[in-house]
């Protein structure tokens, strides 16, 4: 097993049953790295790994946030918004902000309505994620793509833009930065992150509360604390005091379940029994059975007309809630599980 492959399994390395795991920023790269890596690595593409992080995003949301029934039209013919189906999603300029592109596409098929903060474009931007968004009609606030510039509208406008988007939506969605992030916040991000602390609306955190030290947490006193956070293959150092706390935490398990599946001596590790808030001894659990040919895609009938829309919980996941104190298990219909979401939700 080569050096990179001994970190990933390091990192999973458990320290005793029934603890949270947690990892630090370099594991994560390292993890990434080798999931991406040819020859005896994952052999895994950015795009695919994007795909399973952005669904379980959009799974995470749809089991914290769940959609509202659908409500007749007003006495002028308007149509209501239904509980929580306003979704923002903040993309920041790295792979979380892919991982943001990714997730909204998926909740738009699930009934949501969201729409999308793209404020900095890169050279690695991923362009195709952002024009299936557009397919889509999703309002995006972002530099056209064959824009050079970062910032499309005065940094005025566009800190108006974001407030005035924030006002407006019933859940926030923090894909801003990831496990590379490093403080301070440039802009136009500074705002973001200023107004993401200051919003009574629910905030979801992708991986690590953005403006958050991945291995130290909110050590520059940021302010901010999300409503909830949907850890990435294993919860960060960062997230220790918010999840030991009670914070309310998600862990997806889909590349968990990649890993494992390539590597048995990674999937044979007890780390991998145990994730943050997990009260179960095999909270990683086995390999789920070779994916579903058939995929259990079942009308929504909530869903709007316009579109045939899998509802999140018929897709090819699992989501299930870890309380300790027994809460209700919800297993999801689809148990081969390409995309998995696990809820330990604080006491
Ligand atoms: N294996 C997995 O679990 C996967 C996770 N994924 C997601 O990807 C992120 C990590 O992605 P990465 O691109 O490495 O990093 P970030 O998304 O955190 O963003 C890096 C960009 O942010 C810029 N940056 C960094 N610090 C600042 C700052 N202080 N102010 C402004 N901008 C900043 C940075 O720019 P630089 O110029 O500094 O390089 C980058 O542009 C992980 O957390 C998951 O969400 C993958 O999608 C799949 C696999
Ligand atoms: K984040």
């Amino acid at each position: 097993m080569s050096g990179l492959l001994s970190s990933i399994a390091g990192a999973f390395r458990a320290p005793g049953p029934r603890q949270p795991r947690y990892i630090g920023a370099e594991d994560a790269a390292l993890i990434d790295g080798w999931l991406m890596g040819g020859d005896d690595k994952g052999a895994f593409s950015l795009d695919q790994l994007m795909e399973l992080a952005g669904l379980s995003v959009a799974q995470a949301v749809a089991k914290l946030y769940p959609l509202g029934p659908k409500l007749d039209k007003d006495p002028n013919g308007v149509k209501q918004k239904r509980t929580n189906e306003r979704v923002l999603v903040c993309c920041g300029p790295g792979n979380q902000g892919g991982d943001g592109l990714v997730a909204a596409r998926h909740l738009y098929h699930f009934g949501y309505s969201p729409s999308v903060f793209y404020p900095k474009n890169t050279p690695s931007a991923p362009q195709r994620l952002k024009k299936q968004c557009e397919n889509l009609g999703l309002p995006l606030i972002a530099p056209p793509s064959s824009g050079a510039s970062s910032f499309p509208m005065a940094p005025d406008a566009q800190d108006v833009a974001f407030r005035r988007a924030i006002e407006n939506t019933d859940v926030v969605l923090d894909c801003v930065f990831g496990f590379s992030f490093k403080p301070p916040a440039r802009a136009p991000f500074k705002t973001v992150l200023d107004e993401l602390a200051k919003t009574s609306k629910p905030v979801l955190s992708v991986d690590i509360p953005s403006g958050w030290d991945v291995d130290e947490g909110d050590r520059d006193k940021t302010g901010f604390t999300p409503d909830a956070l949907l850890s990435l293959t294993a919860p960060k150092k960062g997230v220790r005091a918010f999840v030991e706390s009670g914070g309310k935490q998600c862990v997806s398990l889909s590349l968990v379940f990649h890993l494992a599946r390539t590597d048995s001596r990674v999937c044979a590790l007890p780390s991998a029994a145990s994730s943050a808030g997990a009260s179960s001894p095999s909270a990683f659990p086995p390999p789920p059975p070779l994916p579903s040919r058939e995929h259990e895609h079942t009308a929504d009938p909530r869903a709007p007309p316009r579109r045939a829309a899998p509802s999140p919980t018929s897709s090819s996941s699992t989501c299930q809630s870890t309380r300790p104190t027994g809460a209700k298990l919800s297993t999801l219909r689809g148990a081969r599980s390409e995309a998995s979401v696990r809820l330990a939700r604080g006491a």
